[in-house]
């Protein structure tokens, strides 16, 4: 659980014990985030026994593990703990968002999900941040988010756990795609039209699965693209401009380069074309070189903007 609005002590759980004892010595999480001391309130520990008290619970971990860790912690939850997934990707296999395969794994829990523009470094040292808490039940979205809000750190409610689950999942895969075109070096205006375009194929997905196109034009979506997509923080943007610029992949977790492959694949279940992100799934793959799917891309037919 993480520090919330009532002070009250937050267990930070991890697998590496020796690791969080050195956490909870030191009050620093030195590996991810070097020179900010947690507060007070968070309880590094690890081990699943401070979960049993817990009313919330937050799943760092990234989308693809999620389903066995969330498995995995079922029988130590409290009866009625809200599950709050904070994993931005396509499920590979289901092709499931985070808040389905919490469905599956933890039925009798309500699920939830934490997304929208936040680098954790940005929100660990207390600057601005805004991002969306959905939950399928307004008033247990509108409670977590209460429950979470610090002065710096605004979570909107909202109910529509697909289309803020698609916009986390799409943008880290469209981020690739900016990376690699700053990469290559071609430019401010190849990077806004990449933006553009990348949200016009996000919003046909979304919509086609039944989101709202407001919560796709907002901070879980649009939001979340244009921090992404334009900031050599993200690691998502980071892998991209490695490729562009034909270096060796940062060693970093990069969600999108495990989701492109998935995400085209439910686009393409639903009768979606997601050019950008073929393009970045077929580099991933190693079956394009980022020259030619850029060159692809360009080569398509012009149609009218939509
Ligand atoms: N870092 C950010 O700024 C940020 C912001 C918003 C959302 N997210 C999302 O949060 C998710 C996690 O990203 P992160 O930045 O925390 O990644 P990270 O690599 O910093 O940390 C992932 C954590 O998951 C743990 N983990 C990995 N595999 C595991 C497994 N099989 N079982 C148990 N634990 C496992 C790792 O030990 C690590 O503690 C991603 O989906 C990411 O998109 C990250
Ligand atoms: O570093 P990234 O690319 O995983 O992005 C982190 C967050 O998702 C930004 O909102």
């Amino acid at each position: 659980m993480a520090a919330d609005a009532t002070g009250a002590e937050a267990p930070l759980i991890g697998r590496d014990t020796a690791r969080m004892a050195e956490m909870a010595a030191t009050r620093e999480n030195a590996a991810r985030l070097p020179g900010v001391t947690l507060r007070p309130q968070v309880a590094p520990c690890a081990g699943w026994d401070a979960l049993s008290g817990a009313d919330i619970v937050l799943l760092v971990t990234p989308t693809q593990t999620l389903r066995a860790v969330s498995a995995e912690l079922a029988p130590h939850l409290k009866p009625g703990a809200a599950v709050v997934a904070c994993a931005k990707g396509v499920e590979r296999g289901s092709l499931l968002l985070p808040p389905a395969v919490l469905g599956e794994t933890l039925p009798e829990h309500p699920a939830a999900l934490l997304s929208g523009p936040s680098f954790a470094d940005d929100v660990a040292r207390g600057l601005p941040t805004a991002v969306t808490l959905a939950a399928g039940d307004e008033r247990l979205a509108a409670r977590l988010a209460a429950r979470l809000a610090t002065r710096s750190f605004r979570p909107y409610h909202s109910t529509d756990l697909t289309g803020v689950a698609l916009g986390g999942a799409a943008k880290n895969v469209l981020a690739i795609a900016a990376g690699a075109v700053e990469g290559r070096g071609l430019g401010a205006s190849a990077v806004a039209a990449l933006i553009a375009r990348g949200f016009a194929e996000l919003t046909r997905l979304g919509v086609a699965l039944g989101a709202k196109p407001e919560t796709l034009s907002g901070l879980s979506g649009l939001g979340d693209l244009v921090l992404t997509a334009t900031s050599e923080k993200s690691r998502n943007f980071a892998l991209g401009l490695a490729l562009g610029k034909g270096e060796p992949a940062p060693d970093k977790l990069a969600e999108g380069a495990a989701t492109a492959e998935a995400l085209v694949a439910l686009a393409e279940a639903n009768g979606v074309e997601m050019p950008i992100s073929r393009a970045v799934a077929d580099v991933i793959a190693g079956r394009a070189s980022v020259a030619s799917a850029i060159e692809d891309l360009l080569a398509r037919p012009l149609r009218a903007e939509a």
